[in-house]
């Protein structure tokens, strides 16, 4: 924690207040050491951030990391340079691993293997053992390690009873169930969003009635057992209805929604002539849907922003539609994606899309939320709500390149994070 830094001339945006104000932020030894107007560096070195924000680190807590098993695709440490490119300083990560987080030892090979990245890596555990739906893995055991969630995510817990147990075990250990939402045997083989496009492309649909339906299940879990329940990559008009019904009723629900379900529909599977990086779980829904997922975000419906942040590597992808696996990068496209569509036509204020991306996911997580107190651990996202650009290639820090987005127009860039005493510029 040797950081000296003057981040000088920009605009500092307290994630949690909402309030904005012009100061420099010094930083001492990787803490806040001021706030205020014209700050003496005394020898620190200096961050211009004129025409910038500085806010709390983003937080996305939702992206698979693939390590153990599977670091073809991604390892702890390139994800976490994805993650910090994309303007974030945390990460939660998803137990589909190989072998999975389903015990306590993965769990803290997770957090060993995170050691000293400037990105806090939290360790998402599986909710059954070995992620297989049939009996609960110890969650206890786990949270005792430093999981901060359960969740089969890449499955759902199809088995009713068995997510009842879950929640009642995720209350008492004060950690919430993330849910990946979908009843199988409502799809049985889909491979993009049932519907018209799905038609005329002659490929089997996965219907927003499974999501829903698991959804709606769950929602009334939550409710029965005070367990608390959330939402992951929500994509249907009706089952924002349905979390949005729930939490009227008080149900202990929260939900995400990633930005490639609000930034394209299930058109793009035929735009693109089947691009498999138009595949993902859920998939691409409709223009209705998007709607709908807006304006959950906008109702405070739709707590966090998330990426599901999913690499596969080029080999996996470049095959047929239908044997093609499901899930897409994010990290790298989170905050272009959410200014242009969200903030740019006003659907929420960069306070609020900033609250969603460093706030809500640490309360949804039960972590401390950084501040900017003198004494605190410096933890900030330094970035922009007004370069345009375009997405390219060049861009992706992960280690696969699985994105639909290469050649997309984007508004707002992340420039540097600080966190763990370290100052990573977005090269
Ligand atoms: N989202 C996806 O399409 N894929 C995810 C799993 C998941 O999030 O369900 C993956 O691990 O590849
Ligand atoms: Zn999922
Ligand atoms: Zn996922």
């Amino acid at each position: 924690m040797s950081l000296d830094l003057l981040i000088s001339g920009g605009t500092v945006l307290d994630a949690v207040t909402g309030a904005s104000r012009r100061a420099d932020v010094l930083i001492r030894d990787g803490k806040i050491a001021a706030v205020g107007d014209a700050l003496d560096a005394g020898g620190a070195d200096v961050y211009d951030a004129a025409g910038k924000t500085v806010s709390q680190g983003w937080m996305d807590m939702h992206v698979h990391l693939r390590e153990p098993g599977q670091e073809h695709k991604e390892t702890i440490q390139t994800g976490a340079r994805a993650a910090a490119w994309g303007g974030f300083t945390a990460v939660a990560c998803m137990p589909n691993t190989d072998p999975p987080i389903a015990t306590r030892d993965v769990v803290e090979f997770v957090r060993k293997r995170a050691e000293g990245l400037a990105v806090d890596v939290y360790p998402i555990g599986a909710v059954t053992k070995g992620r297989r739906g049939e009996a609960l893995a110890e969650m206890a055991d786990m949270a005792a390690g430093g999981a901060v969630a359960f969740s089969d995510d890449g499955s759902p817990v199809q088995h009713g009873g068995l997510m009842r147990r879950a929640l009642e075990y995720a209350r008492t250990v004060g950690r919430p169930v993330l849910g990946h939402e979908e009843d199988l045997t409502l799809n049985p083989h889909g491979h993009m969003n049932e519907g018209a496009v799905a038609t005329r492309l002659g490929l089997p649909g996965i219907p927003g009635l499974a999501e829903e339906a698991m959804i709606a299940r769950d929602c009334l879990l939550a409710e029965f057992t005070g367990g608390r329940f959330h939402v992951c990559h929500i994509s249907t008009a009706r089952a924002v209805d349905v979390v949005r019904e729930a939490k009227r009723r008080g149900a202990p629900v929260t939900a995400e929604a990633c930005p490639h379900h609000w930034a394209l529909t299930d058109e793009a599977v035929e735009t693109s002539g089947y691009d498999t990086n138009t595949k993902m779980h859920p998939p691409l829904r409709t223009a209705a849907d998007v709607q709908a997922i807006k304006d959950g975000l906008a109702d405070g419906t739709i707590d966090a922003i998330a990426t599901d942040h999913a690499p596969h590597a080029a080999f996996e992808k470049e095959v047929e539609f239908i044997e093609a696996p499901f899930g897409i990068l994010g990290l790298e496209t989170c905050w272009g994606l959410t200014v242009r569509d969200l903030v740019r036509p006003g659907v929420l204020t960069l306070a609020q899309v900033v609250h969603k991306l460093a706030v809500a996911p640490r309360e949804i997580l039960g972590l401390d939320v950084p501040t900017f107190d003198v004494g605190g651990a410096a933890n900030l996202t330094v970035f922009d709500d007004t370069t345009e650009w375009t997405f390219g290639r060049e861009h992706v820090r992960s280690k696969s390149h699985n994105t639909p987005f290469v050649g997309s127009p984007m508004v707002g860039r992340a420039w540097a994070v600080v966190n763990n005493g370290q100052l990573v510029e977005a090269d």
